[in-house]
């Protein structure tokens, strides 16, 4: 295989390509982006690669969830809290089922970028170019064309929300004595409300709790190997995006020392310091093209988007090309084939993978399958095929012998100033329905499940958990839980 470098993937054909008018422009600012200071660390970066790997173990779950898109407008202080107030309470909900710690991983932080289905739209009888992100383009059709300072704006933006979510969570924010920070009293259902307070309730009583959650991922070793925090923080929050914009990211990435006693002799990595955790969509993971190119030499752990046009041989030649040593924790594979096409393609992808020798954790993303339009036209996911897809995965999972280790959503703790939340998902306990979807809709992309929803799928997962420590299997589990839950 050829030599890797930075900007080795600049020589392979690219997917959903962003062409900016003015080379010059875009040059001077990528020059500027490369001195700016990293936004996350390489032992940041190392840790959370442990991490990973011991959910491939089964011995931790994954939360990957946060916006489909980014922007710039609501980085604001009530969105970011309200963001890492619905992961910090859904972790907990899976905490208290699956008495395994959980790795949170969010879509923040630099998500701006998207991949789309065509690269045109049509507005008012005009063609114009599709909106791609805030980092590439404006939402509004007068502003479509990519301007390179939008790049710099995404790291401002990006430092500005890592900042405070820093800042929230060394100052006591994901405190377990006050879950209620968490923006909970928003939650109009009843029977959330109840069921989340008894989880708070029982906490101090629950003996083995401590032990499991956060940071206490084994309080022997190192903080680069996943060892306790001290007085960093409460709990781990790792930030991710997917890796489109290669310029932006080729800036950001930096030669470091790699971190950690196990290395031996001392060398060198290529860290991206964009984010801990970048994953490649399901648009522009070719084996041969530069988006591969690109992930198969960062230190950092990656995410794969695996949709039903992945063919099983060419999934184990991308394992092959990005985790050559069978590295543990550096691959995450992230499935998203729809409702109706899981059961096609899943088990040959586990059985494919698993011949294989890869250590991978299997997440399930049970949005980006199964999008619809609404009658009036909106893009957006229903609540009952979202967890159907859901329980296909762990059930398929569990028949292939292997494990679901952890999922990824679209979903949004945003309220407005009448503490209503966005109504972009249909149904959940609230019933969501097709008229009331214009009510807030408020996503720039996909459609994200709401705080209620996201709590409702929270303890599905959790009620399944706590079911099969009990031993029950798996299809049987879900049939029990699904009588009140799925709308
Ligand atoms: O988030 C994922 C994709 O960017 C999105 O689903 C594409 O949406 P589109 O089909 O409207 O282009
Ligand atoms: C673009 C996305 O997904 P996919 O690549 O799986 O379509 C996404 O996660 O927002
Ligand atoms: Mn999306």
């Amino acid at each position: 295989m050829s030599t890797w470098t930075p900007s080795s993937w600049s020589s392979k054909p690219i997917a959903q390509p962003v062409e900016y008018p003015d080379q010059e422009h875009l040059n001077s600012v990528l020059a500027k982006i490369n001195i700016l200071p990293p936004l996350v660390t390489p032992a940041e970066i190392e840790r959370l690669r442990h991490q990973l790997a011991a959910v491939q173990r089964n011995e931790a779950f994954l939360l990957h969830a946060g916006d489909c898109a980014e922007s710039f407008d609501a980085c604001t202080q009530e969105n970011i809290s309200a963001k890492i107030g619905l992961i910090l309470s859904f972790s907990l909900i899976l905490i208290w089922g699956a008495h395994l710690p959980v790795v949170r991983i969010g879509r923040i932080a630099g998500q701006y970028a998207k991949p789309r289905s065509k690269p045109t739209e049509t507005i008012g009888g005009e063609q114009v170019l599709n909106f791609r992100g805030d980092n590439v383009n404006g939402l509004d059709p007068n502003d479509r064309t990519p301007d390179p300072e939008r790049l710099l704006s995404a790291y401002f933006h990006s430092a500005a929300t890592l900042n405070y979510i820093r800042g929230l969570l060394t100052s006591g924010f994901a405190s377990l004595h006050h879950p209620r920070d968490w923006s909970l009293s928003h939650v109009r259902s009843p029977s959330i409300r109840r069921k989340f307070e008894s989880i708070t309730e029982g906490l101090a009583d629950a003996l083995d709790f401590s032990r499991t959650i956060g940071s206490d991922l084994g309080r022997e070793c190192s903080y680069e190997r996943g060892g306790g925090r001290g007085v960093l923080g409460q709990v781990d929050f790792f930030t991710s995006h997917e890796a489109l914009m290669l310029d932006y990211e080729q800036a950001m990435t930096r030669k470091f020392p790699l971190t950690g006693e196990d290395v031996r002799p001392p060398s060198d990595g290529f860290y991206n310091t964009s984010a801990h955790f970048l994953w490649v969509g399901d648009r522009t993971r070719q084996v041969d093209g530069a988006h591969v190119e690109y992930f198969r030499g960062i230190r950092n752990p990656i995410g794969i988007k695996v949709g039903p046009s992945l063919g099983c041989e060419e999934l184990t030649r991308l394992l092959d090309v990005v985790n050559p040593d069978k590295e543990p924790g550096r691959v995450t594979l992230i499935t998203r084939y729809g409702a109706t096409k899981v059961r096609d393609h899943l088990p040959g992808h586990i059985q494919a993978v698993t011949s294989s020798g890869h250590p991978v954790a299997w997440i399930c993303d049970p949005m980006h399958g199964n999008t619809v339009t609404s009658a009036s036209g909106l893009k957006t996911r229903n609540f009952g095929t979202i967890i159907r897809e859901l329980i296909s995965c762990t059930t398929i999972h569990s028949e292939c012998g292997s494990r679901l280790g952890g999922v990824s959503l679209e979903f949004t703790g945003e309220f407005n100033e009448a503490g209503f939340s966005v109504t972009e998902c249909l149904g959940g306990s609230m019933e969501l329905s097709e008229d009331q979807l214009e009510l807030r809709y408020h996503s720039f992309c996909d459609p994200r499940l709401n705080f209620e929803q996201a709590l409702d799928v929270a303890f599905i997962v959790s009620n399944y958990f706590k079911e099969e420590r009990g031993n029950a299997r798996a299809e049987d589990i879900f049939k029990g839980l699904l009588g009140s839950e799925q709308k």
